[in-house]
């Protein structure tokens, strides 16, 4: 019992901080005709490669050639059209209504929804009805493997995870077979990297711990679902069909195809809408419409030309939860872009202690992560590097200090207020702290970004053979393109930074003034903060 509830609490906690996502399945040639009973032999998981780091780069490779080669035997290349014929003569068999939209290869997203015809803004589209929703109430063709997890009254979403490897098991006798079909057999979420790969790839980014958590959580659920599931109903849950690679790929699924329903009010997969890919400069998201249609819908909120893809939103994610779920960083600009800067107390500070207790007293911790936007000066976190400066020792003071380092509770009173306990000194140390941190994760993003600036030619010479070429490229061009992201945000920080201490240094006549005092003549001075935003928007344009 105990167990269950820590079982799961991983896929819950990685789902908190992911966000919902959209659904799919099986190659007709790979997996279709078998049934209950099929083996498999899936992709080889390849390693990634640095010009720095040859050696360990040798090492994952003599370790995947002795790799035993499993995965699931179902799915197709991602890439791959022609399943997607299936799919639309299945639902237009089933009653799917005519569609404006048809499956094409596009640039990006490998295959996604293309215009038919002329589309205007606020047109509603798709209309896919219910019944071909795959949700944790769907029916399950394995009526014995539905009652076993019924009974163990699973989360929605091992509970969606096992029904998918059920189905997708099933091959050709699964309702959903023309559906799993399209499925992508290597769904390019985090789950498909293995831990060599984002510690390698991702090393410069906040993003890796969290990258290397989801990995963790499904392994783990997985495991604790073997051992008190289906290893106690061994016919049901045929062990070479629930492997971890099968379970790492229905995660995959969900994690990249599976959409919260507002209107609905759960989770579901929506064969046919999962073909649409993501853009950040949309604002259409996927719906039930519960009057006439009931059926899953968007209304786009701009117009199409013919032959042009059609996005809808996955939600305002920053680019590294996106790697995490969808497997891809957008191209365009991310307006929902966010770097994590941590900061700590120092453990040698006297009043140690008293404002850890404080910090706790308000939710936060030591050491604690702050998200920097492009857009916004992270208030918090220079907050939290004020406690840390601060020579004070008084509860109430550190408390208020503390409040201010939070989200939901700091006032707009709390800022000036702790500014006036503060001396000059120690708000100018204050923002060098954060300087500090923010320019040290610049100089990892730059060590990082230069060690890859390596040519193909020299790649080549790492890796052996065109498969792992071509994974290590992609690997890195995500890698690459995440961390520049990152760093544009954190060079923006360090030009606010840089030019809020110096006019804190030389601003003239507040030798003599309070941090809080020197804060508000620098404000009053000419708003250089404000100035110089402007100026690094007219850069940046
Ligand atoms: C819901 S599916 C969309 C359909 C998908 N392209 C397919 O062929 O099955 C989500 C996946 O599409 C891809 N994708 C979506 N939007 C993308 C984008 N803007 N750029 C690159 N890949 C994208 C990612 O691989 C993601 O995991």
């Amino acid at each position: 019992m105990a167990m269950a509830a820590l079982v799961f609490h991983g896929a819950v906690a990685l789902r908190s901080s992911l966000l919902p996502p959209l659904p799919a399945l099986a190659s007709p040639h790979l997996a279709p005709a078998m049934s209950l009973s099929l083996c498999h032999g899936i992709p080889p998981i390849v390693s990634g490669s640095l010009r720095t780091t040859k050696h360990k780069e040798k090492e994952m490779m003599d370790k995947d050639k002795d790799r035993k080669k499993t995965g699931v035997s179902w799915g197709c290349d991602p890439r791959s059209i022609e399943n997607g014929t299936l799919l639309q003569d299945w639902l237009t068999n089933e009653g799917l209504a005519k569609q404006k939209l048809v499956l094409d290869r596009v640039e990006s997203g490998g295959r996604g929804l293309v215009a038919t015809q002329s589309l205007r803004q606020g047109e509603r589209l798709l209309f896919v009805p219910s019944k071909f929703l795959i949700s944790a109430d769907s029916e399950w063709g394995c009526a014995e493997t539905g009652k076993i997890i019924k009974e163990a009254g699973l989360p929605e979403w091992p509970t969606l995870a096992i029904f998918l490897i059920s189905e997708a098991s099933r091959g050709t006798t699964s309702p959903w077979f023309p559906y799993f079909v399209t499925l992508p057999k290597t769904p390019s979420s985090i789950l498909q990297w293995t831990e060599d790969e984002v510690n390698i790839w991702l090393t410069a980014s906040p993003v890796r711990e969290k990258a290397l958590e989801c990995i963790r959580d499904v392994t783990e659920t997985y495991r604790d679902l073997r051992a008190t599931i289906f290893s106690k109903h061994p016919d049901v849950f045929p062990s070479q069909v629930y492997t971890l690679e099968a379970f790492k790929w229905a995660f995959g699924i969900l994690f990249s195809r599976l959409v919260r329903l507002p209107s609905l009010g759960k989770l579901a997969l929506v064969p046919w809408a999962d073909m649409l890919n993501h853009s950040p400069q949309v604002d259409a998201f996927l719906d039930f419409d519960q009057s006439n249609g009931k059926s899953v819908v968007f209304v786009t909120d701009r117009a199409y030309q013919p032959g042009e893809q059609v996005f809808i939103s996955y939600g305002k994610r920053p680019s590294g939860e996106l790697l995490l779920a969808y497997g891809f960083i957008p191209s365009e600009f991310n307006a929902h872009d966010y770097v994590e800067l941590e900061m700590g107390l120092d453990n040698e500070d006297p009043s140690y202690d008293a404002k850890l207790t404080a910090l706790e007293e308000h939710g936060l911790s030591s050491p604690q992560r702050f998200p920097v936007r492009k857009d916004g000066f992270p208030a918090q976190l220079l907050a939290y590097a004020r406690l840390i400066s601060s020579r004070v020792s008084n509860p109430a003071q550190l408390s208020l200090m503390a409040r201010a380092a939070t989200e939901a509770k700091a006032t707009a009173n709390d800022t000036a207020d702790v500014e006036a306990i503060l001396s000059a000194e120690e708000e100018t140390d204050a923002y060098e702290r954060v300087l500090a941190v923010c320019e040290n994760s610049i100089a990892e993003y730059t060590s990082f970004l230069e060690a890859n600036e390596e040519s193909d030619d020299e790649a080549t010479d790492i890796v052996d053979s065109s498969a792992r070429l071509s994974r290590t490229r992609m690997l890195r061009q995500l890698a690459v393109d995440l961390c520049k992201n990152e760093q544009r945000i954190l060079f923006r920080l360090q030009y606010i930074l840089r030019t809020d201490l110096r006019g804190l240094r030389t601003l003239p006549g507040t030798e003599s003034m309070s941090g809080g005092a020197k804060g508000k003549a620098k404000r009053a001075n000419g708003g250089l903060f404000n100035l110089f935003k402007w100026n690094i928007d007219i850069l940046e344009k």
